[in-house]
């Protein structure tokens, strides 16, 4: 291994976070990202890029913010500033400190943005806890945590290969899989693809690492089982994503018909490694199935979760005002039957803050005395949220009916006189006049049924792990706790207490019947 550099981009370190314009220009670094045919020259000015790149840009200016700094920031040991998430938490009241600071930022998007800088702040506070795990890659970990953790940087994850044949191992699909094909003095080079990458368009740096749910790699799969960190701007680092909401909104209307499409569109871009130099200095774990199945397990998938679950709380509180307001508005809400529905909503909104408050309650203890947030509840968030948010959607079609569909084509209708006169003659609702009206529905059909809604409905089931999974894991977990075994020796001892002969004890009097 060659003498330790510092090999990420950007570098900050001392300095603290970049001011949104400052992250903004570090985002101009030559990243290789393709869209509709070509090379993106700058996600900052794109148009498929440039206003959701503003809206993460503008959650940087909020650390910058007197009024903010206290509930959203910390200081370092090295004495810079960074996202309250960021720190390795020792406490139940550093977790509740941190769940207020992603909230916080969480309802600058209102809960939409998945991937803020802190998401993956998850990541980071689990390795530099946890530092000697990684073994002689120890001193990578914790200068890369450092460094993250002082510029505040973007990091984007990949934890999966491309779908594939999910009946074949990982060696049986060299041909798409990512793996190791050279070793070298100064690093290793690696190929093949990654699943998807959220955010990754607006990040700073790629951590990728090799993960199969529910089940390990095993020792003949040494060549795929690598951790590392790339810069978005490594030679060979090539971004082919989906299509972009944010374009698509510009292409068909403006913020009023696509008031979330249109900026809050986080990117979901596929990964390839065209041979791709990863230097010593930024690998983490390196033919080592043992180190790559722990990683996720070890803290970081807690976190990870434990973020999701402070962000879906919030969006929770942006769908019950939706909904609250849309069924207001044509007085619906005076129906019994529909108070029930509200009443049920609201109590899913209720359950999901329940899940987070408990994650930071009740932490199980970490690598290196870290508080991690519950497994337990974690687990159960992963599990519900997917299903409740499927649930509340539905509620939505239930209450709102075909007044979701009865909307103009675009708000230019509205700019047309000609058009207007009936809009606002036809178009209104009992307490609305019919622009109020519309730009409500627009919004609700925007956060749950454009393709931007589709897409996010997608990620709210799937981004933490598929549907079986998860419950796998939850199964998995609860035997490693040893929840299994405490819930069978509850029934053991009930069960205990009785035979062919009555009561084996003598707590309840001798059985006669009657
Ligand atoms: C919008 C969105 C954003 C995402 N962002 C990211 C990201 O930023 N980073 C990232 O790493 N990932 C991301 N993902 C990917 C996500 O992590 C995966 O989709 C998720 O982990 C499920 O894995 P999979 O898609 O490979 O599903 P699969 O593993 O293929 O599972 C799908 C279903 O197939 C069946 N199945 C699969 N394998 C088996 C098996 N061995 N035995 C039995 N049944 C099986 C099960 O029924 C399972 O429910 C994202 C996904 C979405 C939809």
């Amino acid at each position: 291994m060659s003498p330790a550099m510092n090999t990420l981009p950007h570098e900050q370190t001392t300095t603290g976070p970049p001011t949104g314009e400052q992250y903004l220009e570090s985002l101009r670094d030559g990243r290789a990202i393709y869209f509709d045919g070509e090379l993106v020259d700058d996600v900052t000015t794109h148009p498929a890029f440039a206003t959701s790149a503003r809206s993460v840009a503008r959650l940087y200016d909020t650390l910058h913010d007197p009024e903010k700094q206290d509930l959203l920031t910390y200081v370092t040991p090295r004495g810079t500033r960074s996202h309250k998430f960021y720190k390795v938490p020792t406490s139940s009241q550093d977790l509740f400190e941190s769940r207020d600071a992603i909230a916080e930022w969480a309802r600058m998007s209102y809960g939409i943005l998945s991937r803020g800088p802190d998401y993956k702040a998850s990541l980071i506070g689990a390795l530099a806890a946890d530092t000697g795990f990684y073994g002689e890659f120890a001193p990578n970990v914790a200068r890369i945590c450092e460094e993250i953790t002082d510029g505040v940087k973007f990091v984007n994850l990949s934890l999966l290969n491309p779908a594939g044949d999910r009946l074949k191992p990982l060696a049986q699909q060299r041909d798409v899989t990512m793996h190791v094909v050279k070793e070298r003095d100064d690093g290793i080079v690696v190929r093949g693809a990654r699943m998807i990458s959220t955010g990754s368009a607006f990040s700073h740096v790629t951590f990728i690492t090799q993960f199969v749910q529910a089940q390990q790699l095993g020792a003949a799969e040494e060549d795929f089982a690598l951790s590392f960190f790339v810069p978005m701007n490594a030679p060979g680092m090539k971004f082919i994503g989906r299509p972009s909401y944010e374009h698509m909104a510009k292409r068909l209307g403006s913020p009023f018909d696509y008031p979330l499409s249109s900026r809050f569109d986080e990117t979901d871009m596929s990964i390839v490694l065209d041979d791709v130099f990863i230097p010593w200095e930024n690998v983490i774990a390196y033919r080592n199935p043992e180190v790559c199945n722990q990683i996720f397990l070890r803290g970081f998938a807690q976190r990870l979760i434990f973020h999701a679950a402070a962000r879906s709380a919030v969006k929770l509180d942006f769908l019950c005002g939706l909904l609250l307001k849309a069924v207001e508005m044509n007085q619906v809400v005076n129906f019994r039957g529909v108070q029930v529905e509200l009443g049920e909503l609201i109590g899913l909104r209720h359950q999901i803050w329940a899940l987070s408050t408990a994650m930071a309650a009740e932490p199980d203890p970490g690598p290196g005395g870290a508080a991690v947030p519950s497994s337990r509840y974690a687990l159960q968030w992963r599990n519900s949220y997917g299903e409740i948010f499927g649930q509340i959607k539905a509620k939505f079609q239930h209450l709102l009916a075909g007044g979701l569909i009865q909307i103009p084509s675009s708000s230019r209708d509205f700019k047309n006189p000609e058009s207007r006169r009936y809009l606002d003659a036809y178009w209104k609702g009992a307490t609305a006049t019919a622009e109020e009206r519309v730009k409500l529905v627009r919004l609700i059909w925007d956060v749950l049924a454009t393709e931007f809604g589709g897409r996010t409905e997608m990620h709210e089931r799937n981004h933490g792990g598929s549907f079986e999974g998860n419950r796998l894991e939850t199964y998995q977990t609860a035997q490693h706790m040893g929840d299994t075994t405490r819930f069978t020796d509850l029934v053991d001892q009930c069960m205990s207490e009785y035979d062919l002969d009555g009561w084996t004890g003598d707590v309840w009097p001798k059985w006669s019947n009657a």
